[in-house]
């Protein structure tokens, strides 16, 4: 284990200075765009002012024999494309892939200062991470990049899930986790067949009445509800990303034409402490936008609560309801958002009222 005092060198001579803080710019949607895909290329410049990141995506979504055109499709872009305040991202392949190693290599020395992050698939541990980081260091004491590329892991093995704390602890390049639901499901042996979002037979049902010779009435109609596969797994990426500084993110909502579910299952994870979600599709771009941008109604009622409170201790009522210390703390985190995502966007900003 490298000591507290190695741990932000850099790790090759000539490669830029770790950076301490992870940045915090917009990050509500994660679009993803096939980096093979010539169309889809094409209508980059178009949608990057409209997202907070944009990703190449150079793996799963793929197919084998567009590999190597999808790592010149990424170059094209990066190489190409005004990302103005957008950042720019792409996806690797995963590091037991023939085309890993190529695929970091083009982004370092190829790309230029254009990208941001490089997501790295299906981690499994901080080995894999202690991995990506020597290599990146080499390449970009190499290319004379100024800035140190930020290493985004997709949680997406039970394996990976077992160890999120070590691997948002393994270097001071880790930016932020994305829950991989797809992979996972099939990595766990559960036995839905989606990409994200909840599973009908994944439920809990009301309990039987009871009847009027006093036994339970087992076939009668109940009521049932159905419950979040994720709810586990976000809360403890949400935990260990907090922890450690980093950002967490939901990753794909597979369904694209239901995008009320889809919007809900964002809604989840936003309220459970993520940042964003990846969207695969432009109709989701707005889904996110709208679900990671704090509720007008919710900044209102925060500024109200934060006013009332004065220094920020004791407590009162207001609306009928106790407000203290702890509360007024949550009013900040959606005031502080709200205004960050404002500086950006004018229009949001109008919403606030800012
Ligand atoms: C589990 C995981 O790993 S998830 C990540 C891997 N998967 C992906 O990245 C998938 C990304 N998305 C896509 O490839 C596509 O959206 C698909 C294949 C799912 C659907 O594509 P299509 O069948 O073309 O969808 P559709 O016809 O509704 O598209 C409407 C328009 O949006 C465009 N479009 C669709 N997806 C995207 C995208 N992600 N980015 C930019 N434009 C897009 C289409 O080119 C089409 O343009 P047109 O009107 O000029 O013809
Ligand atoms: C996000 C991803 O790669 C998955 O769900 O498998
Ligand atoms: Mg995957």
């Amino acid at each position: 284990m490298r000591p507290a005092k190695d741990f932000f060198r850099p790790l090759a001579v000539g490669a830029p200075e770790p950076i301490r803080e992870v940045p915090f710019p917009p990050s509500r949607m994660i679009h993803f765009f096939p980096a093979a895909n010539e169309k889809m290329r094409s209508k980059v410049p178009a949608i990057a002012p409209t997202v907070d990141i944009l990703l190449a995506n150079l793996e799963d979504g793929v197919p084998a024999d567009q590999k190597e055109a999808a790592r010149a499709g990424l170059v094209e872009v990066a190489q190409t494309v005004d990302f103005g305040q957008t950042q720019f991202w792409t996806r690797v392949n995963s590091l037991d892939s023939p085309w890993a190693l190529d695929d970091i290599t083009a982004a370092v020395l190829e790309c230029g200062e254009a990208l941001d992050v490089i997501m790295i698939p299906k981690v499994e541990g901080p080995e894999d991470i202690h991995y990506v980081d020597r290599l990146l260091a080499q390449l970009e004491a190499k290319s004379g990049r100024t800035r140190p590329l930020l290493v985004h892991a997709i949680l997406e093995t039970a394996r990976g899930v077992a160890n999120v704390e070590e691997i948002c602890a393994a270097s001071p390049r880790m930016q932020g986790l994305s829950l991989g639901p797809a992979d996972l499901a099939a990595n766990r042996r559960m036995k839905t067949t989606r990409v994200g979002g909840g599973h009908p037979g994944y439920l809990v049902r009301e309990d039987p009445p009871v009847g009027d010779d006093g036994e339970t009435v087992i076939d009668a109609t109940r009521a049932t509800h159905q419950q979040d596969l994720w709810h586990y797994t976000i809360a403890r990426m949400v935990d260990a990303c907090v922890t450690h500084g980093i950002l967490p993110f939901y990753g794909p909502f597979g369904d694209i034409k239901d995008t009320v579910a889809c919007e809900d299952q964002f809604r989840n994870a936003y309220l459970l402490g993520c940042v964003g979600a990846w969207s695969l599709h432009p109709v989701q771009i707005d889904v996110a936008k709208k679900v990671f941008s704090p509720d007008p109604a919710d900044v209102a009622h925060a500024q109200r609560v934060i006013e009332a409170m004065g220094d920020g201790t004791g407590a009162l009522m207001l609306d009928g309801k106790m407000e203290d210390d702890a509360s007024v703390k949550q009013c900040h985190v959606v005031v502080e958002l709200a205004k960050r995502l404002s500086e950006r966007d004018p229009e949001l900003a109008a919403t606030y009222g800012f």
